[in-house]
């Protein structure tokens, strides 16, 4: 089966959809790539760095005859974007997305998909960066990463493994899980990360001293706060979709942090050293996994 698509359309073009497209017409599994956006700057730059051939601002006109339309806009916008489409989508076009949460886009897929369940697929490329728009796609962003598939009970077979070969010739691992599993995992090890990088990050630029924390802060504080440079909007959609999952986790690291707190009033070294050694240790292993990996 050749997952050949004559016409791809991106709703979203920035960097997840964009890397996509890259990818694909590089290897020549494209046909023609629409994308739709909302800042014609964003359009016009895609246009001119070879990410899509065209560009539209209309999402229910560009998804005419697709045969694939991927929604790569924050996860907050989906909705909207889903309400519109559904009415004008061809009787052989699957439709999958890349946001980072999947309960909801799955819910969102029942509520305005429900005539074509079979031919939809949610996802989530366990890929990017803190960059974001067109300016931002690159090629290969998604060599040997996973790309998570929460298909539906009604997505076809044929569906899901049309999904799963485009990613994979874009050289990722391609990994099933329900979406409860995946928003509970992706609040521990992504979610959480990133809203207590943009909570510290605020709290210090708030100080009296900011400047001089700022002027000092060196190479420990950059690899920590990078994330808090990820773009604001996708994140607050994401923290307000996985909110069940990502208040318990909240809820487990205040815990951890009044431990700590407690062991610093206490002058506890040794629960420190004992707290700290573990945590070396388990970061150890996983980074040694995941360069494997890389
Ligand atoms: N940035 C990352 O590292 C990753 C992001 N994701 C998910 O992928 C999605 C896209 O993220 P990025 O590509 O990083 O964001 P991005 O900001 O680079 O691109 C999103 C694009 O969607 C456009 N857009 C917003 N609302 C729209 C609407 N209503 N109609 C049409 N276009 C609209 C924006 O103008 C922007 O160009 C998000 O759902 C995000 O959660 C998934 C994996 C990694
Ligand atoms: O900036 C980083 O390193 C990321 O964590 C990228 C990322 C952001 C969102 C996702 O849903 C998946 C990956």
């Amino acid at each position: 089966m050749t997952p050949f698509l004559n016409k791809l359309v991106i709703i979203g073009t920035g960097l997840i959809g964009g890397s996509f497209a890259l990818d694909l017409k590089r290897l020549g599994l494209v046909g023609e790539v629409v994308g739709v956006g909302r800042s014609p700057e964003n359009l016009e730059r895609a246009l001119q760095l070879g990410v899509i051939d065209h560009a539209s601002r209309d999402a229910a006109t560009a998804v005419r005859d697709a045969d694939l339309v991927l929604l790569s806009t924050p996860v907050g916008q989906m909705s909207g974007i889903l309400a519109q489409i559904a009415p004008h989508l061809a009787a052989h076009t699957l439709v999958s997305d890349a946001g980072s949460t999947k309960r909801d886009v799955a819910a969102l897929f029942r509520q305005h998909l429900g005539h074509c369940l079979d031919r939809c697929v949610p996802a989530h490329p366990i890929a990017g960066s803190d960059l974001s728009g067109a300016a931002a796609a690159r090629y290969s962003l998604y060599e040997n990463r996973t790309v998570v598939l929460t298909p539906l009970v009604e997505s076809r077979p044929e569906t899901v493994e049309r999904i799963a070969a485009l990613w994979s010739a874009c050289g990722a691992v391609i990994k099933t899980m329900s979406p409860d599993e995946h928003d509970s995992v992706f609040a521990t090890v992504s979610h959480l990360p990133h809203l207590l990088a943009f909570a510290y990050v605020a709290q210090v630029a708030a100080r009296p001293n900011a400047e001089a924390c700022f002027d000092l802060a060196s190479t420990g504080f950059r690899d920590f706060t990078r994330i808090a440079g990820s773009h604001p909007e996708m994140w607050r959609d994401i923290a307000l979709a996985n909110r069940t999952a990502l208040l318990a986790d909240l809820k487990d690291y205040h815990a951890a942090l009044a431990t700590v707190i407690s062991m610093v009033e206490t002058s506890d070294g040794a629960a420190m050293a004992e707290l700290f050694e573990t945590a070396r240790d388990a970061r150890t292993n996983w980074f040694q996994r995941f360069k494997a990996k890389s």
